[in-house]
């Protein structure tokens, strides 16, 4: 039987993307992540909040072949995950965004999407060996893609200006763009809204969204704006000290009181929006 097929009286489920289970993580005497499991489905917006130090951030260095647990397995689509480094996982088509910008701030946007295809298409070899019909092919392919996500994000205004000149939220807009330029098949989002402004915390909400939406595309964030997780994600695994607490959609979540008590404390609810 093959992954998408039902057993009788079951409901067809295509197979999950990314399968993080029972992982722990541990540095000198820290358990940083002590058995996490959960899934993230094709198409799905997949959110992980948490107190400070709860282990979010280690969840995606995991992920992304940082770190190396001492237990568990995650498997991304047919691929076992731990043990590989961080270029092979970015190879296998899992892109991240960080906390901090990590651009080149003297280059324009065009040149740092352009640079997020090349981390992954590279031709250089082949361009010098002489294959310079195949590499400007490639550059053209390239450009185009480039162009479309210029498009896609509204940086066009920008788009020949050095990234270092332009406002915070914008800057946070090309480093998603330099994410999604891999063509990535699971795109990471480190607190895409850390640090912005409610306008520029609106514009990244609908880029999300869109990307969900429209591409297709699976997505894990790690955020700590509550409005925002309650709003975009279509389901949230909550961690506290390593461990989930609760995983579910945001109204479960909500509503949850170990997630009330453990997360927000006793005072508070969770912000529900409807
Ligand atoms: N490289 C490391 N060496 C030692 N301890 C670490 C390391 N990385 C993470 N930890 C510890 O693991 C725990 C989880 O950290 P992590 O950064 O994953 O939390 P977080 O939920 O992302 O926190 P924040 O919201 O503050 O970013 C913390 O106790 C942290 O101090």
């Amino acid at each position: 039987m093959t992954a998408t097929e039902a057993r009788p009286g079951e409901t067809t489920r295509a197979a999950p993307v990314l399968n993080f289970e029972d992982v722990v993580l541990g540095f000198d005497g820290v358990t940083a992540l002590n058995g996490v499991t959960f899934q993230v489905d094709p198409g799905e917006l997949f959110a992980v909040i948490g107190p400070n130090g709860a282990g979010k951030t280690s969840i995606f260095n995991v992920l992304s072949g940082v770190y190396r647990p001492q237990r568990g397995t995650v498997r991304f689509g047919d691929e076992d995950l731990i043990g590989r480094r961080p270029h092979t996982i970015a190879r296998l088509g899992i892109a991240r965004t960080f906390q901090n910008i990590e651009l080149f701030s003297n280059l324009t946007v065009l040149d740092n999407l352009m640079l997020g295809r090349h981390l992954h298409h590279p031709y250089g070899v082949l361009a010098a060996l002489g294959w310079i019909g195949k590499a400007r092919r490639n550059e053209l392919a390239n450009r185009e893609a480039v162009e479309e996500i210029v498009d896609f994000l509204e940086l066009a205004q920008w788009r020949r200006l050095p990234v270092g000149l332009l406002p915070y939220g914008v800057q946070k807009r090309v480093e998603l763009g330099r994410a999604l330029a891999s063509q990535p098949k699971l795109l990471l989002l480190d607190e895409p809204v850390a640090g912005m402004n409610l306008e520029e915390t609106e514009d990244m909400a609908r880029f999300i969204l869109d990307i969900r939406d429209e591409l297709g595309l699976p997505m894990v964030m790690v955020e700590h704006d509550m409005g925002l997780v309650m709003d975009l994600a279509d389901r949230i695994m909550v961690i506290d000290f390593g461990r989930p607490i609760r995983t579910g959609t945001p109204k479960e979540v909500a509503t949850d009181p170990d997630v009330v008590r453990a997360y927000l404390g006793e005072e508070h609810r969770v912000v529900e929006r409807s």
